[in-house]
């Protein structure tokens, strides 16, 4: 498979290790430095594009795959405020895209763990429920796409709480707190806490290195070249939610 990589960072650089173990070519290198005199010619070379880049340049990267029709691995963080733009105009192109906030296998057994935990709790009206991450300090975006996929699922399942809100010291009632620490060089570490008056139950997953997501991406772009559409982990690792 030939591959492009948008975004040549810490996340870019392992992808690039990681895909060439597997046997894959990368065709194309883009940063920022080089992305202005990037040609249209030069990103049509690759069957797949994966982006890791920074929330303010990736919608625009998604669109320049979507015009060339380069299916794109998204896993930038922070833009998904604009989401519904990205889906149109991938429906417009006729796009294929894969988006994951986390491609770590792991970290998507534990979204699994979260949306059946919250399924249970929700019975349980003495404990209240908190989302907490920590990254390294480089780290643009806060809380991070990970911590807002957990609290997206747990606000599924729990109609008390309205909203979710990053907690800094003041979190009103009906809020879903979910805490963002900034620390050295932490890959990345999630955690959901439930705590009522006599004790408390905890999910957490840690990160030893960005390889695990650098692996679940290069395996994502394996399952999207040839194909149009948008995609999830949940195309990729079939883990069936039960009651
Ligand atoms: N979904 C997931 O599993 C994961 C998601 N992430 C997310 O991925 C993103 C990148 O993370 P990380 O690699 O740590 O960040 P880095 O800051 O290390 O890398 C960002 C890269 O983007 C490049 N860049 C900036 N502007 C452009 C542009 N217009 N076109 C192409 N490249 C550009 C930078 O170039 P230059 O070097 O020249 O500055 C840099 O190489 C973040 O949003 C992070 O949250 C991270 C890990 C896992
Ligand atoms: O920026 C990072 O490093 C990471 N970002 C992703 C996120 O925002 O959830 C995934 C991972 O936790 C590392």
């Amino acid at each position: 498979m030939k591959i492009a990589l948008l975004g040549y960072g810490k996340m870019g650089k392992a992808i690039e290790r990681l895909a060439r173990a597997r046997g894959h070519e990368v065709v194309l290198i883009v940063d920022e430095n080089n992305r202005a005199t990037c040609t249209d010619d030069q990103l049509k070379q690759a069957d797949v594009a994966i982006e890791f880049t920074t929330p303010v340049v990736a919608v625009d990267n998604y669109n320049w795959c979507f015009r060339n029709h380069v299916p794109v691995v998204s896993g930038t963080t922070g833009w998904l405020e604009r989401w519904d733009e990205v889906m149109m105009s991938r429906e417009q192109l006729g796009g294929g895209f894969f988006y994951a906030s986390n491609y770590s296998i792991g970290v998507n057994i534990f979204f699994h763990l979260n949306r059946w935990l919250a399924r249970t709790m929700a019975r349980f009206a003495d404990y209240k429920v908190s989302v907490e991450e920590t990254h390294h300090i480089h780290k643009l975006d806060a809380p991070s796409g990970t911590a807002l996929t957990l609290a997206k699922d747990i606000l599924k399942e729990h109609p008390e709480y309205t909203s979710w809100v990053l907690d800094e010291g003041k979190v009103e009632a009906g809020e879903l707190p979910v805490k963002a620490k900034r620390e050295g060089e932490v890959p990345g570490i999630h955690s959901v806490t439930y705590k009522s008056g006599v004790d408390e139950i905890q999910i957490y997953h840690s990160a030893y290195s960005r390889d695990g997501f650098a692996q679940g991406a290069v395996m994502a772009a394996e399952f999207l070249m040839g194909k149009k559409g948008m995609f999830g982990m949940e195309d990729l690792i079939k883990i069936k939610d039960e009651n």
